[in-house]
């Protein structure tokens, strides 16, 4: 096999192996492994809900287009009637033409109203509408009514509710500064919370009716409170919290954003018995996934589920995985390998011991590696370029490769193959989940750009990673699946072969 046709088996690869990950946490393959119907009962984890004709859905996020189907098949009767009554759910703009298999979507003659808005991910008047509708529902609904809420990722943005006098403009603009300046996504959502009626347990204290939630987690550690800011979930964040995080960014707020943070009051629910808050899914099974099919599809590679909680910023997590890579082909080449300790906090390695053991395995015995991690970075957006974090950690990988990654004698041919992408498909304002970049001692992506007049170092410096890959080779290492249907963070992958 040419070098060529190498590199572009392996990029395929992982492009291949993505898409499994994705594949594995879709959601209305992961509701029926959960909730399940028994006569007139609804089952969902250990808890059995009578049916009565009393079942509303409301839900909010990037990934319950796909969870209502479902739900509403398993509550229809066999005489065509439904024990589902009524229900709203806010979705992301366009999201329903994008979906390529209609029979994932409710038919025509569903009572699920479907409203989508937040273009681009940012709150906006659309969406305001549907929160303000998903509340009217919750707030009509009687003792004996059950309650379905669907959340996840993107549900924050989906359902924006500032406390009056609060404007969603006011709102947006905070949003936007917190993530721009690089906080993360609990800071963002502890903020969110301070200042929603609806976040942070909100939605659950307005409804008599008893509360299912089923959430798809993209979160770290699925952290009940921060997925989607937590709508049914008490919000335990001491009230000065928020004032913190708005403090540490600099962020710029106006009077009445000032007077709503600084009378927050502790909530006073602590616990909402009536409610069930159940994962359903998460980036670990999206791991699990990806490294299986590894197995399956290479098998002379051995896959490593690194970690599920990769975080910090995008173009360090870029240089730390091509400084691991530097040191596992040293290993190649001399039989052993010393992993800096350093490296293996910065990348979150979950069992060091065992990674360690793992590593030094295939090093000695030069079998090629896929190291698998998932988790959400964040980027410090200083610039005016198009970009997301996992386009940004492949652009500045790219670019450490090229100075970095050893010069090897002739005889022998290293191949590195990075993927980076988001599981929801889409990454930062862009219309791609993210991108691939290669490395070998003759030839590497950074090779490639110069030679077609495109300078990486420009693109990182302006936080223009997207313009990046879609200049390079006419888009060909971006990958892009479009809106995927379902949410669980971003996932790498790190492909190396001796
Ligand atoms: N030009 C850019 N370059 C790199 N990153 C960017 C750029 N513009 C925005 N971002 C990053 O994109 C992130 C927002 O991306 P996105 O809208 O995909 O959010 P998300 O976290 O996936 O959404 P959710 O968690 O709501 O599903 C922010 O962290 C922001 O820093
Ligand atoms: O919607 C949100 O808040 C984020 O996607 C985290 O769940």
């Amino acid at each position: 096999m040419t070098r060529n046709s190498i590199i572009g088996k392996s990029l395929s690869l992982l492009t291949d192996a993505f898409q499994e990950g994705v594949h594995s946490v879709l959601p209305h393959l992961l509701i029926p492994k959960f909730v399940r119907r028994e006569n007139e009962s609804l089952l969902v984890g250990h808890r059995a809900y009578k049916l009565n004709n009393n079942v509303h859905l409301v839900g909010f996020g990037k990934a319950v287009i796909t969870m209502i189907k479902p739900i509403e098949d398993m509550l229809r009767n066999s005489n065509s009637s439904s024990h589902l009554v009524s229900g709203v759910v806010s979705v992301p703009w366009k999201i329903q033409e994008s979906i390529q298999n209609v029979e994932l979507l409710p038919d025509n003659h569903s009572c699920v109203e479907i409203m989508e808005g937040a273009k681009n991910n940012i709150p906006d008047h659309d969406a305001f509408d549907a929160a303000k509708k998903i509340l009217n529902v919750v707030q009509d609904l009687k003792l004996e009514d059950l309650l379905i809420v669907l959340i996840s990722g993107g549900g924050s943005a989906l359902l924006p509710m500032p406390i009056p006098p609060i404007t969603l403009e006011e709102k947006s603009s905070i949003v936007r500064q917190l993530s721009t300046a690089g906080a993360d996504i609990v800071e963002l959502n502890t903020v969110r919370k301070a200042i929603s009626a609806v976040k942070g347990g909100k939605l659950a204290e307005n409804t008599k009716a008893t509360i299912i939630s089923l959430i798809l987690s993209d979160v770290i550690d699925s952290s009940l409170d921060i997925i989607a800011s937590g709508p049914t979930v008490p919000n335990t964040d001491h009230p000065g919290k928020a004032m913190e995080i708005i403090s540490k960014y600099n962020v710029i707020i106006s009077p009445d954003v000032r007077h709503v943070m600084s009378n927050q009051l502790r909530s006073e629910n602590v616990d909402f018995p009536d409610a069930s808050n159940n994962v359903i899914g998460d980036n670990k099974l999206a791991l699990e996934a990806t490294r299986r099919f590894f197995k399956q599809k290479q098998r002379d590679c051995h896959p490593i589920v690194v970690t599920s909680s990769l975080k910090g910023e995008a173009a360090m997590i870029g240089h730390s995985i091509v400084l691991l890579s530097k040191e596992i082909i040293d290993g190649y080449r001399c039989g052993h390998i010393d992993i800096t300790p350093s490296l293996l906090l910065d990348l979150h390695v979950e069992r060091h011991a065992n990674f360690i053991e793992e590593i030094s395995r295939c090093v000695t015995e030069k079998l090629p590696l896929c190291l698998l991690f998932g988790g959400e970075s964040t980027v410090e957006v200083k610039g005016t370029g198009v970009g997301g974090r996992n386009q940004e950690m492949v652009l500045a990988a790219t670019i450490h490769m090229k100075t970095e990654l050893p010069r090897v004698p002739e005889d022998q041919e290293p191949l590195v193959v990075l993927l980076s992408a988001g599981t929801d498909g889409l990454d930062g304002p862009t219309t791609a989940a993210g991108a691939l970049t290669y490395w070998t001692p003759q030839r590497c992506l950074y090779d490639d750009a110069l030679d077609e007049d495109v300078r990486p170092e420009r693109y990182l410096a302006r936080n223009d990673s997207h313009s990046f890959f879609r200049k390079l080779s006419s888009g060909k290492y971006l990958v892009q699946p479009g809106h995927t249907g379902t949410n669980v963070m971003d996932l790498q992958m790190l492909y190396i072969r001796p």
